[in-house]
């Protein structure tokens, strides 16, 4: 068992919550620390009738939840960050032993995720209606906006913190409950973040984790006739499964489905600063997030020296076990994550890439893999139509924008897209042309809780933070009042 020093022990359980209990189970699933191998829980594999009662409370503590003025509900979930952020050096180690990120970056994605929770705590209290100028003298037209309903979240196993507390927020200030189902990799995290709610003061069935077998669970979620809305993070092949099966129903889903980021870099870019953005968009958490950069485009005259200059940052990476310090990059989440790796990098190189740095599977052994950079890759390879998640930075030449702009679009996927132009009109032009949800110019970090995050085409549906992340959580009413 991987033994955790944390200041507050209670924090780690292996218990799900659901309605008023804490359930446990010796035989459930397994939680394995990636870095070492090692058993770190056993949490439950929770039976139908279990979620089925999870979706019965979160149905009866809705109403009095939802009826609390939005400042009491935005107090609550006030309270709920500042634990969150008072308790990040336990939760990140939490995080760490079951999901293997370094642990600086296991407490930057707690505390830049718990900002969701701050930012939709002030938005709960700014859900405006309308009045609208009706068409005749003897009506109004009102608009209200009211809470969906039941709320699910299926969440991934890459940010096994961040990716709740960023569908939790919006949900628990739009007046909805929410059951979080998490990824059976890493559900230590989400259930931490139970502990915490609790102690936050959010009621009993408004927010619960429920853990088990996934198609079993997401069958029920699709299925039960009280569950309103689904909102998932992960592969594009579950999404669409989700929509499929949800479709009877015609439930409401959000969606944020794979990516294939390409990354420009453009002929007048300043290099380093744009070496500096890619080392962050590719390797950040070993390469495994949707918004990684898939595909890295440079211009023919600079590509050779861009390569060559990230394959040393890339060589300078420490790769080790999260919790030592210095270590920059973890372990991958398991052998199918490397063994997609080493398919990508061999099928390129059978294709003409030379390979710059890396390449193979660390010393460490284990699922350690060498930051590795290959150039001379092209639209050919598998690498620039499918996601590697994993730390692997192809560098493909091109000629003019136009080609570039179209090799970025040339996939089925539209999420994060990056480029690095010191030129006005071609960060208007290439920002505009390129086909995705979130464009970072001049920089590899894009996601915050004020900007919306979500995609084009089979990267998903609808969008999580800012402004808009609580629509999705919100129906909109038209009171037609006549007779005036
Ligand atoms: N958009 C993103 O951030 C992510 C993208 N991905 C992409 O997906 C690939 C595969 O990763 P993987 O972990 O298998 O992703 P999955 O989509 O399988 O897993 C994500 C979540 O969905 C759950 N799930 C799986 N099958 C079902 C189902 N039938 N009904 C309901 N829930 C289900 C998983 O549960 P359980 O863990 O219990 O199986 C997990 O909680 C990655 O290599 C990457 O390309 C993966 C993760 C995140
Ligand atoms: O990979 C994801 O699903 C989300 C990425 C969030 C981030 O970039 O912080």
């Amino acid at each position: 068992m991987t033994a955790l020093s944390l200041k507050d022990p209670t924090l780690f359980t292996d218990a799900c919550r659901v309605a008023d209990r804490w359930i446990s189970e010796t035989d459930g699933i397994a939680v394995t620390n990636p870095a070492t191998d090692e058993t770190v829980a056993i949490v439950p594999s929770l039976p139908v009738e279990t979620i089925r009662d999870a979706v019965d409370a979160a149905k009866a503590a809705m109403p009095a939840w939802a009826a609390r003025p939005a400042k009491e509900r935005a107090a609550i979930l006030r309270r709920w960050y500042e634990l969150i952020v008072e308790n990040a050096d336990d939760l990140a180690q939490i995080l760490t032993a079951e999901q293997g990120k370094p642990l600086a970056e296991s407490k930057g994605e707690i505390v830049a995720n718990a900002a969701y929770l701050e930012w939709f705590a002030e938005e709960a209290k700014r859900v405006y209606g309308d009045v609208i100028p009706a068409p005749s003298q003897d009506r109004r037209v009102l608009v209200l906006k009211q809470p969906i309903g039941v709320c699910v979240a299926i969440t991934p196993w890459n940010f096994p913190n961040g990716m709740i507390t960023r569908k939790a927020g919006p949900a628990l200030a739009a007046g909805c409950p929410i059951i979080v189902k998490p990824a059976s990799q890493t559900p230590l995290s989400a259930l931490s973040l139970a502990v915490l709610a609790e102690r936050a003061g959010v009621p009993e069935g408004i927010f619960q984790v429920v853990t088990g077998k996934a198609a079993m669970i997401g069958t029920e979620f699709c299925t039960n006739p009280d569950v309103a809305k689904i909102s998932f993070t992960g592969s594009t092949e579950v999404g669409r499964w989700l929509l499929r099966e949800a479709a009877n129903d015609v439930k409401r889903l959000s969606l944020e489905l794979g990516g294939n980021a390409p990354f420009i870099v453009f002929e007048d870019a300043d290099l380093d600063e744009a070496v500096q953005g890619a080392m962050i968009a590719k390797f950040r958490n070993s390469g495994q997030t949707c918004v990684c950069a898939n595909r890295i485009y440079v211009h023919e005259s600079l590509a050779e020296t861009f390569a060559e200059k990230l394959g040393e940052a890339a060589s300078a990476l420490k790769v080790g076990p999260g919790t030592e310090t210095g270590t920059d990059q973890g372990p991958l989440i398991d052998m199918a994550a490397v063994e997609k790796m080493e398919s990508h990098i061999s099928d390129a190189l059978e294709k003409g890439a030379r390979l710059v740095s890396g390449g193979k599977r660390h010393a460490l052994g284990g699922t350690y893999f060498e930051p590795t950079v290959l150039f001379g890759a092209s639209q050919k390879m598998r690498l620039a139509h499918e996601e590697t998640f994993a730390p692997l930075a192809p560098v493909v030449s091109f000629r003019t924008d136009e080609e570039a702009i179209s090799m970025a679009n040339d996939t089925e996927f539209g999420l994060a897209a990056y480029f690095y132009t010191n030129d006005l009109r071609r960060m208007f032009r290439v920002g505009e042309a390129l086909e995705s949800g979130i464009v970072g110019v001049n920089t590899g970090l894009i996601a915050n809780e004020a900007a919306p995050f979500g995609g084009f085409k089979q990267s998903g549906l609808g969008r999580e933070g800012s402004k808009y992340g609580i629509e999705e959580y919100l129906e909109i009413k038209y009171l037609c009042v006549a007779g005036l």
